[in-house]
């Protein structure tokens, strides 16, 4: 059994697959090995977790996931703990191996009750087995509101002590990171006191992506000692493969970026050359050779006195077929009328924020983006927040958060580019490829600018030559990262962040 920690590229398997999975583990095994196996392990971490709790209390509902939870009670009452099971089961109706794990508990004297024990502190421990990776989506038709399942739910999350999980935080869905349907908690009901999750036999998607990270906090992994042969559904994005720049390279070997954008506030009051500076910040503070900066607006400025290493261009001046190009930050409706000889003309594109809403709304930019996967010298990556996709999916927010991974991959397919669809846990897709979810950042990156920075930080990295997938992954742990080892005592702004950012390359 390990922590997860960003780093790793960790095999992640949504409910189906794990469920496949389980069952080719058990064939061979004697009945209920894996359910002693997970309530052991459940049992070892909750002990390691809480050493000196008084009370442990632990929710147990119908299925094997509460049949995990009665396992883990018997040891732990056995060394000597004060265990208190509220048990949702029948035990007419539960399945065998929960069925077994109930009768054991039994047996060794475990305490059932129907309410959580009064007074539970921080140093005790709730063990949240209410529901797992048997969770369907429908769930709300299937509990009335007086389910005793919805009210002991409640009681877990708004618990005093800390809460391990079992397998998953019960409510949220393995494979979307989304409660299911009447399962999310109410706003203001989840208490502050520390999140666990052990996760079993296999990593779920769920965990590291929407609201899985706030649900599930440290995510614990044991893999019941069974391998996982399968493909698995995504990886978690691991750290870049640090790359020594060699002596005898010059600013040419690094690649030559242009950021398009920043609309004028002469053309519709709003002026947005921030969102282009910052990218161009990013990209040049990321290691590209050189960072070109073209601004829709005329009476621009002509220099960035911050950053004087950029260097302005008119549109008509930019080489874009030789060029990597990162546009839309802040291009508001001036970068439209580029975009046809962008999507036709340059190298390799990043298309962030405007550029993604402009094409959105337009059929033929739509195809002109199509076409680019069909010239083997062109590449592109999108990288849009949850609006910006669902725009361009013709769906709604919600549709593209329930199914982030899917919604990822059917960007990817429908425009044959690599996707980064942003936000706690962003998911990136490729044609043909596995997709990843990124398990760095954190909120302190919920800040206006930080997609900018991000946009041209994925610039930098394919102008290195490196593939656009990986240019793309590279970047986004790179940009998180940098996120988390912010100093708490500095204010996280998206300039700063462009410009404190170790090279990618
Ligand atoms: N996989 C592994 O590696 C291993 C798995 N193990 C553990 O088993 C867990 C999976 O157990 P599980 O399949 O029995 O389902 P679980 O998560 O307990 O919850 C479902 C329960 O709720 C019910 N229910 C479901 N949907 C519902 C709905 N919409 N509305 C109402 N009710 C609904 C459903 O009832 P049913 O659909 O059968 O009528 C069922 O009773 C897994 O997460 C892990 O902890 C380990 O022991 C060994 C290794
Ligand atoms: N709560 C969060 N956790 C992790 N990353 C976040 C969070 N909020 C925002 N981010 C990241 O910050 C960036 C914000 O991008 P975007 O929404 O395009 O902002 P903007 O348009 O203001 O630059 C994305 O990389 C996103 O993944
Ligand atoms: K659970």
């Amino acid at each position: 059994m390990y922590r997860i920690t960003p780093g790793p590229a960790y095999a992640l398997h949504g409910s189906a697959s794990t469920q496949r999975l389980e069952a080719a583990a058990a064939a061979p095994l004697p009945l209920h090995t894996l359910m002693r196996r997970a309530g052991l392990a459940l049992a070892k971490l909750a002990r390691a977790l809480a050493p000196h709790a008084r009370t442990v209390w632990i929710a147990c509902g119908p299925g094997n996931n509460g049949g995990d939870g009665l396992e883990a009670a018997m040891h732990l009452h056995q060394h000597g703990l004060a265990v208190v099971v509220t048990w949702l089961g029948e035990p007419l109706h539960c399945p065998k191996d929960a069925h077994h794990s109930w009768m054991r508990a039994q047996a060794a004297g475990v305490c059932f009750t129907s309410q959580p024990p009064a007074a539970l502190g921080p140093q005790d421990l709730c063990i949240d087995a209410l529901l797992g990776v048997g969770l369907s989506a429908n769930a709300q038709r299937r509990w009335p509101s007086n389910h005793p399942l919805l009210a002991t739910l409640a009681q877990v999350r708004s618990c005093a002590a800390p809460v391990l999980a079992v397998d998953v935080p019960s409510g949220l869905l393995a494979d979307s990171g989304q409660f299911a349907p009447g399962l999310a908690p109410a706003p203001g009901t989840v208490g502050t006191s520390p999140r666990h999750t052990l996760s079993l036999l296999t990593l779920k998607p769920g965990l590291f992506t929407g609201a899985g990270r706030d649900a599930a906090g440290t995510v614990w992994f044991d893999d019941l000692d069974c391998s996982a042969p399968e493909t698995p559904d995504a990886w978690l994005n691991p750290h870049p493969v640090t790359s020594i720049r060699p002596h005898a390279s010059h600013k040419g070997s690094y690649g030559d970026v242009a950021v398009i954008g920043g609309e004028g506030l002469g053309q519709r009051g709003m002026g947005m050359g921030g969102a282009a500076l910052l990218a161009a910040r990013a990209a040049l503070h990321s290691g590209a050779g050189r960072v070109l900066l073209c601004l829709c607006d005329e009476t621009g400025p002509g220099i960035d006195i911050v950053q004087p290493e950029l260097m302005l261009r008119h549109f008509a001046a930019l080489h874009l077929e030789q060029l990597t190009v990162v546009a839309g930050c802040g291009g508001g409706e001036a970068i439209r009328a580029m975009l046809p000889q962008v999507l036709a003309d340059a190298a390799r594109l990043v298309l962030d924020a405007d550029a993604l809403n402009a094409i959105a709304c337009d059929a033929q930019l739509q195809q002109a983006l199509q076409a680019r996967q069909h010239r083997p010298h062109q590449h592109t990556a999108l990288t849009p927040h949850p609006l910006e996709a669902a725009r361009l999916l013709g769906a709604s927010v919600e549709q593209v958060q329930a199914q982030r991974l899917e919604a990822a991959l059917q960007l990817a397919q429908r425009f044959g580019c690599v996707v980064v669809l942003k936000g706690s846990g962003s998911v990136m897709a490729a044609p043909g490829q596995i997709p990843r979810i990124n398990p760095t950042g954190n909120a302190r990156l919920a800040s206006a600018g930080t997609g900018d920075v991000l946009a041209g930080m994925v610039g930098a990295a394919l102008a290195s030559g490196i593939d656009t997938y990986t240019a793309a992954c590279n970047a986004v742990f790179t940009h998180g990262e940098a996120a988390d080892q912010w100093p708490h005592d500095l204010p996280l702004t998206a300039n700063a962040l462009a410009c404190r950012l170790l090279p990618l390359a």
